[in-house]
């Protein structure tokens, strides 16, 4: 029997600050409510800054480092100030340190990109020459594989910060991940999502993961309740072709698994940064094969990359 938490000694639920993050800790917090029949009181939100929040005015690939978003929340966990971490899935090192696992998963977003643009009803509506705002590697990659005629220039800072540059002009089109838009109830500003086909989403991308400490067998009951398995094959299977590429949420990879029927299917892609050329495979499976899809799928395509294609790495 699980002991139950009281008002006195909250479950602390450490996340980032920002509207998105919180909205996230507020889902999770919801869900193990509402599989427990705790009360609100039963859990406290602990918001916590990460050098990813602190640092705004350089582009992330230049501060460096993997975890720019996560290091300081899995500190607070292991030193026990927190009892869980929420996260997103798509900013997840594909290790985590010593002590902390990831075996929680909520149910998944929408995995896509959303279009975002005053002007233009998606990619193949903007004229040559149009300069777009990104600064994920994987977008900027992809879009200039398929329009090297267009500018990229870097668009950072929350969701609010990228639609008044909008407004103001700096670009005439951005991408934002559906999943963040949905979560914060402002899929309206998107002019359209963004297929797979089109553009393959980031690795876990859409995928809230909570974290936990591996000794923690309290936790690891209440967070059973809320885990979604199909959710879990997915992400786990994107993660290990990410882990055997060694790349990280900023680094121009994309892949997505899908459950086909009783199949799993993943799909991958790694780009050189300028777009200029792009690798990309198909693995199908057994649901519980998902993990080694991923290092398979990873390993082909390292393969058939010829040498000087990973300089970014
Ligand atoms: N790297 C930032 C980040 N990490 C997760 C999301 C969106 C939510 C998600 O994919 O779960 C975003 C913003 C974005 O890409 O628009």
């Amino acid at each position: 029997m699980t002991q139950m938490p009281d008002p006195q000694n909250p479950i602390r639920i450490g996340t980032r600050g920002s509207a998105l993050a919180l909205a996230q800790a507020e889902e999770t917090r919801n869900r193990l409510m509402a599989a427990h029949d705790l009360p609100e009181a039963a859990f406290q939100i602990v918001v916590i800054k990460t050098t990813g929040d602190r640092v705004l005015d350089r582009p992330l690939k230049e501060i460096g480092g993997k975890g720019l978003f996560t290091r300081e929340i899995e500190d607070a966990l292991t030193v026990s100030e927190i009892d869980i971490a929420v996260h997103s899935m798509k900013d997840m090192p594909t290790i985590q340190p010593d002590g902390l696992i990831i075996d929680c998963y909520l149910p998944r977003e929408d995995v896509r990109d959303a279009f975002v643009s005053n002007l233009y009803g998606g990619i193949v509506e903007l004229p040559r020459g149009a300069v777009v705002g990104s600064s994920s590697l994987r977008r900027r990659a992809q879009l200039a594989a398929k329009r090297p005629d267009l500018a990229l220039v870097e668009f950072r800072g929350n969701v609010q910060t990228r639609l008044k540059k909008l407004e103001d002009g700096v670009a005439v089109a951005t991408f934002l991940a559906m999943a963040g838009l949905s979560r914060l109830g402002m899929t309206h500003v998107a002019r359209g999502a963004v297929e797979p086909d089109e553009m393959l989403p980031a690795v876990a991308q859409g995928c809230i993961g909570v974290e936990r400490r591996a000794s923690d067998d309290r936790i690891a009951a209440m967070l059973a309740a809320i885990s979604h398995a199909p959710s879990a094959r997915r992400v786990e299977s994107e993660r290990a072709f990410l882990a055997r590429l060694d790349g990280s949420c900023d680094t121009p990879i994309a892949g997505l698994a899908e459950i086909v029927g009783d199949e799993l299917r993943l799909r991958g892609e790694i780009l050189r940064p300028d777009g200029g050329e792009v690798i990309s495979g198909e693995r199908r499976g057994s649901l519980s094969d998902g993990p080694q899809m991923g290092t398979d799928l990873a390993q082909e395509l390292l393969s058939r990359a010829p040498s000087g294609f990973f300089d970014w790495r």
